[in-house]
């Protein structure tokens, strides 16, 4: 069974057998295929007499949401797990447990998260999780800090860069947030009734400009170890429990781009609330809350990142009086911009949102599309002048106002 192919049911429960110590060697195993995102398959393995399971994670070959015709390196799966045990020893709490990676079949063997629910959903549902903001910048903080040549050596940060180069993750980056969104390109899927703001955004010479050094940064700064896909479907949540999963898209980038990626879905529910709420009061409170969780997780990760700085610094130049000050409010700029490109990308490319896309009444549905394009793109063109995460709240304030 060791040559890659795509498992069957049948085939994931005869391999999570040959596991050592995990289930007795002739208890009743089910399998189920579960996954739900656009690439790969994801099975929930159970042995129902003990109530153990465990998870296994295969990369086929291709884009699972596109198909055979689109092609996939099946190296994403070895970049998926090696960067989940390097968070693992940064936040062991934060993400799931890899028990074994097997090469051949793509395969990453990890523990079963299902006691959480997939964010996504639970922000559709309105629910509120009170200690997200504490994990997730403990998790940015720690992530982005060791593996930037703030807290790593920094001959043995470039052999990691070596580990993540991940050219075919980051060409769909490239392509689908920095590129087709800005043009009339094959792979968008515009919904009709926005026609006219999507015109609008692919004539935009200001706005271009801004996502073209947005892009040449995340082709070309070596910042950190990113997650490189951190939406809120990568995120398991529950009230007292928060883990990062699926970061195939793992390379060095800008520590932004991972920082905008949690507020862009943050504030694409925050839009997707016209269609949620069910009255005003409740609207505006859900969304209150939204906002204040993305000034929370900003001000506890700068926080937590400086005081990472002041005791783990590896670098004598980085104490130079002034550069911490500069490097944050860099980063602050660009979690500005790349949170801007994130949004647009989800109204009108490929892969879209079920916050917005899942909304019935097509009138409210509009309406978030359109907030969403506005404060994607006044995010974009404000990002070199941003200072304060007070900005960001006031931009969504005004796009739906
Ligand atoms: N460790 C896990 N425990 C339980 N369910 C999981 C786990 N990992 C993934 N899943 C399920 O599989 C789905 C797809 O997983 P994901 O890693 O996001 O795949 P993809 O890379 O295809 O987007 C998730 O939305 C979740 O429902
Ligand atoms: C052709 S891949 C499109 C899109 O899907 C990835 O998300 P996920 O694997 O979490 O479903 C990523 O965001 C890609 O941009």
């Amino acid at each position: 069974m060791t040559s890659y192919h795509a498992l069957t049911e049948a085939e994931a429960i005869a391999y999570a057998r040959s596991i050592p110590n995990l289930f007795a060697p002739d208890s009743e195993l089910s399998s189920r295929e579960i996954g739900d995102g656009n690439l790969n398959l994801v099975f929930h393995i159970s042995e129902p007499s003990t109530g153990r399971s465990i998870i296994l994670k295969q990369a086929l070959p291709y884009a699972k949401v596109v198909g055979e015709s689109w092609p996939l390196t099946l190296d994403r799966a070895r970049i998926e797990s090696e960067a989940l045990m390097i968070h693992e020893s940064l936040c062991s709490d934060l993400v799931p447990h890899v028990w074994a990676f097997e090469k051949e079949l793509a395969l990453t063997v990890m523990q079963d998260l299902s006691d959480h629910v997939i964010m996504r959903k639970g922000l559709m549902e309105r629910n509120r999780y009170p200690l997200f903001a504490e994990h997730i910048s403990r998790f940015l903080a720690n992530a982005l800090f060791y593996t930037s040549d703030l807290g790593r050596n920094q001959q043995e940060k470039k052999e990691s860069v070596k580990q993540f180069i991940n050219p075919e993750l980051c060409k769909i980056t490239e392509d689908l947030i920095f590129d087709d969104p800005y043009r009339n390109a094959d792979t968008n899927n515009v919904p009709p009734a926005i026609m006219d703001a999507v015109e609008h955004i692919w004539n935009d010479k200001e706005l271009h400009l801004e996502v073209a050094i947005l892009r040449n940064s995340f082709l070309t700064n070596a910042q950190a170890l990113l997650h490189g896909d951190l939406h809120t479907g990568s995120i398991f949540i529950k009230q007292d429990s928060t883990k990062v999963i699926d970061p195939e898209f793992a390379f060095y980038g800008p520590m932004g781009f991972d920082i905008g990626a949690v507020f862009a879905n943050l504030l694409l529910n925050f839009a997707a609330q016209e269609g949620w709420s069910a009255d005003v009061h409740s609207r505006a409170d859900y969304r209150s809350y939204l906002l204040a969780t993305v000034k929370d997780i900003w001000t506890r990760f700068e926080g937590e990142f400086r005081s990472l700085w002041n005791r783990y610094g590896v670098d004598r130049m980085s104490k130079t009086d002034g550069y911490q000050d500069w490097y944050i409010q860099q980063v602050l700029r660009d979690t500005f911009g790349y949170a801007g490109c994130k949004m647009v990308r989800r109204v009108h490319g490929l892969a879209q949102v079920a916050d917005i896309n899942q909304i019935e009444d097509e009138s409210a549905k509009e309406r978030a599309q359109r907030i969403s394009l506005q404060l994607g793109t006044s995010l974009i063109k404000h990002h070199r002048r941003a200072v304060t995460i007070d900005e960001m709240l006031e931009l969504a304030d005004k796009a739906i106002n």
